[in-house]
């Protein structure tokens, strides 16, 4: 299968008072269609960073970002934000408080027909299991409630790519690892592409199909849950991935028949 996400060496920097700061250096990456990546990393590494240069919000300083074959950014020229179909979904959920599920989940369907748009709500509930609540308002819910709606909202303008941000760290802890299996169901059921952030590699290898660990802006080693637990590329990488945590993770998802 071909690359339908591509990271070509981009390298970006912040403008600050103290001069150009550089953040992510010449970074490379590529995640098939229907495929789950995650940048895994201490916090500060850079990878919300990665996410907005993605979304269209940050400006490269050096490669390229390509979706589908089609550029979406080079240095000098980046197609707007509203204009990739590039889905996003936030630790914090953004949902809109005084919306109901239903009018939340429809919110980026507005230029669609009524009966389209009801259509598309159904399904979305019964994907993730929301059905019985559209009515109710985000207070009413529980967090992990919340978090499937924010996932329902992201998913309904059917996205080519689905951008994560360390969507489950609201969460506690049982919930947090529940959900994680719960959305990687829910995207393969829909065959979504996505690419997730987190400083937490629980999260990451209950999810991800592709792992990529950072440190300091860059990828040490862009591989599978199990390449990564048997050939981590150096200490670091070893290091960081905390065995027991991906055992315990990895036995749960062997039962549950969804990892290989
Ligand atoms: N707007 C900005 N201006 C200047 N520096 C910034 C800006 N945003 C982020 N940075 C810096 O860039 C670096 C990378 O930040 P980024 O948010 O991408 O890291 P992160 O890996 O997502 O961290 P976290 O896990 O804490 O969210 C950090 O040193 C941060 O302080």
């Amino acid at each position: 299968m071909s690359d339908f996400l591509e990271l070509d060496r981009i390298s970006l920097s912040y403008n600050t008072p103290d001069g150009l700061v550089p953040v992510v250096q010449s970074l490379q990456l590529a995640l098939n269609k229907g495929g789950i990546g995650c940048l895994l990393g201490a916090s500060g590494c850079g990878k919300t960073t990665i996410l907005r240069a993605i979304a269209g919000f940050e400006p490269l300083r050096e490669g390229s970002i390509s979706l589908g074959g089609c550029c979406l950014s080079e240095v000098g020229r980046q197609l707007a934000p509203e204009r990739r179909n590039v889905g996003m979904m936030f630790q914090d959920y953004a949902l809109f408080p005084h919306l109901t599920v239903e009018k939340n989940i429809a919110f980026g369907l507005r230029k669609w027909d009524k009966a389209r748009r009801t259509q598309r709500v159904s399904e979305l509930l019964a994907l993730t299991g929301l059905e019985g609540t559209e009515r109710r308002y985000p207070h009413e819910l529980s967090g992990g409630q919340q978090q499937r709606v924010a996932l329902a909202r992201a998913l309904a303008p059917e996205p080519d790519l689905l951008l994560l941000d360390e969507p489950f760290s609201n969460l506690d802890v049982d919930t947090r690892e529940r959900l994680a299996f719960e959305v990687r169901d829910i995207l393969k059921s829909t065959g979504h592409t996505a690419m997730l952030v987190t400083h937490n590699q629980a999260e990451a290898f209950a999810i991800a199909d592709r792992i990529g660990v950072m440190q300091q802006g860059k990828i040490v080693q862009w591989d599978t849950p199990h390449g990564l637990h048997q050939h981590p590329v150096n200490d670091f990488v070893a290091d960081f991935i905390k065995r027991e945590t991906l055992m315990s993770l990895r036995a749960q998802a062997y039962l549950r028949g969804e990892v290989v």
